[in-house]
């Protein structure tokens, strides 16, 4: 596209330092600090109420930090030259007059902003609406919406875009199409920030993670050694016909044992071999021996415990 016009210092890092939000009662974000690469997908995670929000708007200059500073290329939003074309965001779903047809929308931002007007034809081409260009919005799907939202969004083919759970409301195709989209801006080498409370979702689409709870930093990272980093916690899924006899074998080795209602054990502090080793030696018949990977869903379960998400 036009990178060629963005300045060479544009280098699309996010960075976040000791960010903090005092509402009245409530510490919003609390000294938070992370960076975000470009050329990747970073998934911003946390709980409801976690301060997701709130931190990308402090990033966007809609809401003023009550402390620390969060730049992109090395600017606050408020500084950056050309903010259109350098960042694209999405915090909600796209709203428009709703008797304003798809690229009349985009049309008048354009305008507004200073872009040239065949832009409109492009970004609504790039997120596929192009056939409903002069159906009005009122009559848009929330799918529809959301890509109209991410064509605003990408108007000043913007070197950093930040979304804020851009797959709400979306259904399995429209999310298949995000996924897609958003995994390709990143390899075109733009900076892409998501968050979102969708953590399977996240497991496909984030190259890195940021996981916040109560306002604060929990774990930052490539999603595989964030994961990696939880292999401990990793379980074994054993399915025997002699479930006491295995069972007591294995609370000897100071093992734990869950039985789900499928009458599979789920074993934990001992790994497959131990497990098969110990099966052997008590003449327990195994089905299956299976190490189960924590997926994001539980590490971020484990992560966050405790941290209540409303406050
Ligand atoms: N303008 C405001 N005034 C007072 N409190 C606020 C304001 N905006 C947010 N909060 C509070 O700050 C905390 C963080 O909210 P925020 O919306 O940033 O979280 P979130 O992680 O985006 O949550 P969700 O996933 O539910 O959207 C919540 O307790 C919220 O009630």
């Amino acid at each position: 596209m036009t990178d060629g016009q963005r300045s060479p210092t544009s280098d699309g890092q996010i960075v976040v330092s000791g960010l903090t939000k005092q509402y009245k009662n409530v510490r919003a974000v609390n000294n938070l600090s992370f960076t975000v690469a470009p050329g990747r997908v970073t998934g911003f995670l946390g709980p409801n109420g976690a301060g997701k929000t709130t931190t990308l708007r402090m990033l966007l200059n809609l809401v003023t930090p009550t402390a620390g500073t969060a730049t992109i290329s090395g600017q606050r939003y408020v500084d950056l030259a050309d903010p259109l074309r350098h960042v694209g965001a999405v915090l909600e779903a796209s709203s428009a007059h709703k008797g304003r047809t798809g690229i009349n929308h985009l049309r008048v931002i354009c305008a507004a902003a200073g872009l040239p007007k065949q832009r409109a034809d492009e970004a609504l081409a790039l997120v596929g609406l192009t056939p409903a260009a002069t159906r009005k919005f009122k009559g848009y799907s929330l799918g529809m919406k959301q890509r109209l939202g991410i064509a605003a969004a990408m108007l000043g083919d913007p070197r950093v875009l930040i979304l804020d759970e851009p797959a709400n409301g979306l259904d399995p195709e429209g999310i298949r199409w995000m996924r897609g989209f958003l995994k390709n801006l990143a390899q075109e080498g733009r900076t892409v920030l998501v968050s979102s409370h969708l953590l399977s979702e996240m497991q496909l689409l984030a190259d890195d993670v940021v996981i916040i709870a109560a306002g604060q930093l929990v774990r930052q990272g490539p999603v595989e050694q964030v994961l990696g980093s939880m292999a401990q916690s990793a379980r074994v899924r054993v399915r025997t016909p002699q479930v006491e006899a295995l069972t007591a074998a294995l609370t000897a080795q100071s093992a734990t044992v869950d039985i789900d209602e499928q009458g599979v054990l789920l074993v934990g502090g001992v790994d497959a071999p131990t497990i098969g080793r110990s099966a052997l030696a008590a003449g327990v018949e195994l089905h299956e021996l299976t190490t189960e990977r924590p997926d994001l869903e539980r590490v971020f379960l484990e992560l966050t415990a405790g941290k209540a998400g409303i406050r």
